[in-house]
């Protein structure tokens, strides 16, 4: 029990002091401070008329007196709205630049989250003039970059020379939601894309992100957003891959029209998840400035307040019944069904297709689906045309979808973030929501009390 207590304390000092955002309340739009007018138009179309509690914490730091000093830190429950969280006061602040480049960068680990959070930016981005761009992948490299980079037009007679680096070469989006991959990609070979005028990085799934190198996206990202003043940013950061052309990225001082002379602005970073790590040798590779670390309530994990969780002790051999009675009991709600791996999500929901007296459309949703297929079957669960979605966890981080009312562990998850993330697909924005677990009688393992970090 002292073992457990002790874990549970952060050992870097500033996580010991954090704003707690249970003292925040719910805050209505017009009594937001400072709030630009546009936007309170953009949200109210969204259906928003007033802001989450993490919300309003993280708009207090960033646009209030807090002015985004200090680098922030956010572990909240999931869907208590922290895509918004960090959406809205990126857009606020980049609302009056005149100069259309690349200034907020927000990285995921899936597409299907990066579109996602594309869709929120661009829900309000635009009423203030700005666009957003999604480096992902889903299209070709080439069409992503004529999406990404102004070229500009060639007058007649006039030699464009591909390798010249002209400073006619701009971007298009003054936001950018990309995963790691394709947006090592783009630093690495598209001309005309830099991070020199990067003032926001929003590490989302903060956990998850760390915990795969990605091609080194994090070192080569901070590296490139660097200033080249050392005295700015005193510690060394470790050796970043050769291959790619570093030199024309460099954060600079006075690269910016009307800037010349004057230092760039520090990157403010944001890094969020409902399971954020406490482990220093993690969280130092995010190199964080006088973090300021938000979180709710004093437990390690919070779930959701309407979230209600169920065990439902089952013989092994009968589980695939008791899902089927499970689901007939729930009368063709909005489900999620999680498995334990990719091909258990094939074979329970092909199983699930024979029990045709349960009347409800199956579908199954899995990292080795093709991209095009798993979008398909999102488009339709999202519409309502499929009510039930057998998942691997591919599924389980981040993934919002209006009105689910269920999820069901088929498969127990093997650690304790795996269950609040994927409970967290249900009980969001304040909804309620159950999670059921099936539970072997005879099983190794019968309570979730002992599933551990
Ligand atoms: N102020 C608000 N008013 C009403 N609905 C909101 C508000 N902010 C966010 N939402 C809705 O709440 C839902 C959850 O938001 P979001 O996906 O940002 O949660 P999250 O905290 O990032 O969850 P997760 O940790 O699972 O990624 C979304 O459907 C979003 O549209």
């Amino acid at each position: 029990m002292g073992e457990q207590k002790l874990k549970t304390v952060p050992v870097l000092p500033w996580m010991r002091s954090p704003v707690d955002v249970n003292l925040f309340e719910e805050c209505p739009l017009h009594l937001l401070p400072c709030l630009d007018s546009r936007l309170k138009v953009a949200l109210q179309n969204m259906g928003i008329s007033s802001l989450f509690p993490v919300q309003v914490a993280v708009w207090q730091e960033a646009i209030g007196p807090g002015a985004f000093e200090r680098d922030l830190c956010i572990k909240s429950p999931t869907g208590s709205g922290k895509t918004l969280a960090y959406a809205l006061p990126i857009v606020q602040m980049l609302s009056t630049r005149a100069v259309k480049c690349l200034r907020a960068l927000v990285v995921l680990p899936t597409r299907d989250l990066a579109f996602q959070v594309k869709e929120v930016f661009a829900a309000i981005a635009p009423a203030v003039g700005l666009s957003v761009g999604l480096a992902v992948g889903q299209s070709s490299i080439a069409d992503e970059i004529s999406e990404l980079i102004n070229r500009p037009k060639l007058e007649a007679g006039i030699c464009y020379d591909p390798e010249d680096l002209s400073p006619e070469l701009q971007s298009s989006v003054d936001i950018l939601v990309a995963t790691p991959g394709r947006l090592m990609d783009h630093i690495n070979n598209t001309k005309g894309f830099t991070l020199e005028h990067l003032c926001y990085l929003v590490v989302d799934e903060t956990d998850r992100m760390l915990r795969e190198a990605y091609q080194s996206w994090l070192p080569t990202m901070l590296q490139l957003t660097r200033s080249n003043d050392e005295s700015f940013y005193p510690r060394a950061l470790d050796v970043i891959p050769s291959t790619f052309n570093s030199l024309k990225t460099i954060r600079r001082f006075g690269v910016e029209r009307g800037f010349k002379g004057k230092p760039s602005p520090r990157l403010v970073k944001m890094v969020l998840s409902a399971t954020l790590t406490q482990d220093p040798s993690k969280l130092v590779q995010l190199d964080l400035h006088h973090p300021l670390f938000l979180t709710t309530g004093q437990k390690r994990y919070q779930f959701p307040e309407k979230l209600e969780s169920y065990k439902l002790i089952c013989e092994s051999k009968l589980k695939p019944m008791y899902l089927v009675a499970l689901l007939q009991n729930l009368g063709g709600e909005k489900c999620i069904v999680f498995t334990s791996s990719v091909e258990s999500t094939h074979r329970l929901c092909t199983l699930l297709n024979f029990f045709d007296d349960l009347q409800i459309k199956i579908m199954e949703y899995s990292g080795l689906q093709r991209q095009s297929v798993r979008s398909k079957t999102l488009k339709a669960f999202r519409e309502g045309d499929i009510q039930v979605l057998v998942s691997s966890d591919a599924m389980t981080r981040g993934m919002d979808v209006e009105g689910v009312r269920n999820v069901i562990n088929y498969d127990m998850p093997a650690y304790i973030k795996t269950y609040i993330h994927r409970a967290g697909r249900t009980a969001r924005a304040g909804q309620t929501g159950r999670c059921f677990t099936l539970l072997n009688e005879d099983g190794v393992c019968c309570s979730l009390d002992c599933l551990t970090d």
